[in-house]
């Protein structure tokens, strides 16, 4: 038998390095087609993988989006992922605003979406009693900024702290606002209450923007009690402009969407801000590096032996130790000492406190004067009739008119109550309503304040007589400084530098209407403030001046 001679056979006798080379060929090509085989199948698998994970996701997000549904809770209806954000967040109409309109659709409780982060919305002022007072130690917190880490740390300052952390840092701010401490700061306010009107006696011809020139007043102030600058040259203060970039930055900004979408990225996402915040330009992180350098300036200072000032970095450095020997936490228990960055944040929140709420209620004091002439008449006699020279601040309680005036207008105008939110901290019942821990509570007090079973059927008015009146409406119906323990720590310092500054106002001038007073249009992404407050203010020529 011969055997079969075929190509192969042949090729394969005649050139045995070409059948090896072809072997290899064949042999490669089989491998390609596994590797080939082998990369489809892992892309095949890695897309499986995202789809279900994409879809884990969405279940999550549209499952976290159901939350005050199942409860039964009234509300807008929130987008995947974003939840209300888009309404919620927009400068042109501020937070509080949209919550007010959202009371009228909803009521007096409901509940709306910032990303993943649920926010009951209260005005009922029973249950706003219970959560802000009597259940205290229930809701102690308030509910974390959308930048706020998930533990309190070095950084935190007084308004976000929580627990013994927060009593701590409220015991020691406290005594910036003592009758003793305010009595020694009344001369400067009057200082820079006088400039302020002088300035904007240079400027009145025709109207003038009432809230520029109180913002620089209140900077004025701010800067030479808490920050020492006993040379700050009002209209010429850079951190005017600072603070301004602070408040009037918008919140829809990707910086504050990740936290709210992704809230188990907040530590990382502070961490990055804080490494790039400089090159980012964030106008906060901007001031804190600013503050940070004017108080380690204080400190060597101090350390070079030159005497205390008596502002608020001496009395905070006056109670600063090593970090070692600070703790932080929310069940911490160090008392009556601060950490170098405690001391900046303290100076950091009233700065930014200190500057922008009582410029605003400033400015919207002058713009009802300005609509309501018989109530600048009343309010006229009083001032005419104080007749102190050496301004004190018992003095100032004379003042009873003025106070009322400025309230009936944070009434109308609560700028500042975005920071009342709270956080359950212990779950517990009220008006048949379970708080679980962790529930995030928001007040609408704009809605409070209007409301006709409180404040009567002229609840809409301006009718600062009101707050004279026999009546048996609870003290805690007014917030616009919030409520309980909580409250603003700044409030007296603020009556204070308001009346001195209305004082020095109304003794020089009268404030008119123009045709750019009204209406007026709200703005804000902290606080709710004017535009602009446009009058036209006229001498008075009496005795004053
Ligand atoms: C008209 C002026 C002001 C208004 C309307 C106002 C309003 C408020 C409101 C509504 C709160 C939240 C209270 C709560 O959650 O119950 C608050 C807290 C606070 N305010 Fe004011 N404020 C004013 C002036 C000031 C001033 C002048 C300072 C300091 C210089 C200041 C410093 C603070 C601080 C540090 C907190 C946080 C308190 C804490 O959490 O313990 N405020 N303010």
């Amino acid at each position: 038998m011969y055997p079969r001679l075929n190509c192969d056979v042949i090729l394969g006798r005649l050139y045995p390095h070409a059948r090896a080379k072809e072997v290899k060929r064949e042999r490669k090509t089989e491998n390609c087609s596994h590797a080939e085989f082998r990369v489809l199948s892992g892309m095949f698998a890695l897309a499986l993988l995202l789809l279900s994970l994409l879809y884990l996701i969405y279940k999550y997000y549209s499952n976290v989006n159901t939350y005050w549904k199942k409860k039964g809770i009234p509300g807008p209806e929130p987008e995947l992922f974003f939840g209300n954000m888009q309404e919620i967040w927009e400068y042109e109409k501020p937070r509080s605003l949209v919550l007010r309109d959202w009371t009228k659709k909803y009521g007096k409780m409901y509940g709306y979406y910032e990303g993943v982060r649920k926010y009951l919305v209260v005005s009922d002022f029973e249950m706003l009693n219970e959560i802000l007072i009597k259940k205290f130690d229930h809701f102690y917190a308030r509910s974390r900024f959308e930048l706020q880490r998930t533990e309190d740390g070095p950084k935190t300052h007084l308004v976000e702290a929580r627990g013994t952390h927060w009593k701590r840092l409220r015991a020691l701010g406290s005594h910036a606002f003592t009758n003793k401490s305010l009595k020694q700061i009344v001369p400067v306010v009057k200082e820079s209450a006088m400039l302020a009107v002088d300035g904007m006696e240079r400027a009145h011809e025709g109207e003038i923007n009432t809230l520029e020139f109180f913002q620089e007043y209140t900077m004025d102030v701010i800067s030479k009690i808490a920050l020492g600058m006993k040379d700050a040259k009002m209209f010429h203060n850079e951190y005017v402009q600072i603070c301004r970039d602070v408040f009037n930055r918008p919140l829809k900004h990707l910086i504050m969407v990740v936290p709210c979408v992704f809230p188990w990225a907040i530590d990382a996402w502070m961490t990055l801000l804080e490494s790039t915040g400089k090159f980012l330009e964030i106008p906060f992180l901007k001031l804190m590096d600013n503050l940070e350098k004017a108080v380690a300036e204080r400190k060597n200072q101090r350390e070079g032996g030159s005497p205390s000032t008596g502002d608020f970095i001496d009395m905070f450095l006056d109670a600063e130790v090593d970090v070692s020997e600070v703790q932080f936490g929310e069940s911490s228990d160090t008392a009556r000492k601060l950490s170098f960055e405690e001391v900046v944040g303290q100076c950091l929140i009233f700065l930014l406190a200190g500057f922008d709420t009582t410029s605003i209620s400033l400015s919207y004091v002058t713009h009802f004067l300005a609509n309501y002439p018989e109530v600048q008449e009343r309010l006229r006699e009083e001032v005419d009739a104080f007749a102190h020279e050496d301004l004190d601040i018992e003095q100032l309680g004379e003042l009873t008119y003025m106070e009322c005036v400025i309230k009936e207008s944070l009434r109308h105008y609560p700028l500042g109550t975005v920071a009342v939110t709270r956080e359950c901290t212990k779950a517990c019942e009220i008006k048949g309503y379970k708080f679980e821990e962790g529930d995030m509570v928001a007040t609408d007090t704009w809605s409070l304040h209007m409301d006709k079973q409180i404040w009567g059927e002229d609840a809409e008015e301006f009718r600062p007589e009101r707050w004279l009146e026999e009546s048996t409406r609870a003290r805690a119906a007014f917030q616009a400084f919030g409520e309980g323990p909580r409250m603003c720590i700044g409030m007296r310092l603020a009556y204070l530098e308001e009346k001195i500054a209305l004082l020095e106002l109304m003794k020089r001038f009268t404030i008119e209407k123009t045709e750019h007073t009204n209406p007026i249009r709200l703005v804000g992404s902290l606080t709710v403030g004017p535009e602009k407050v446009m009058v036209k203010l006229t001498n008075r020529n009496t005795k004053w001046n």
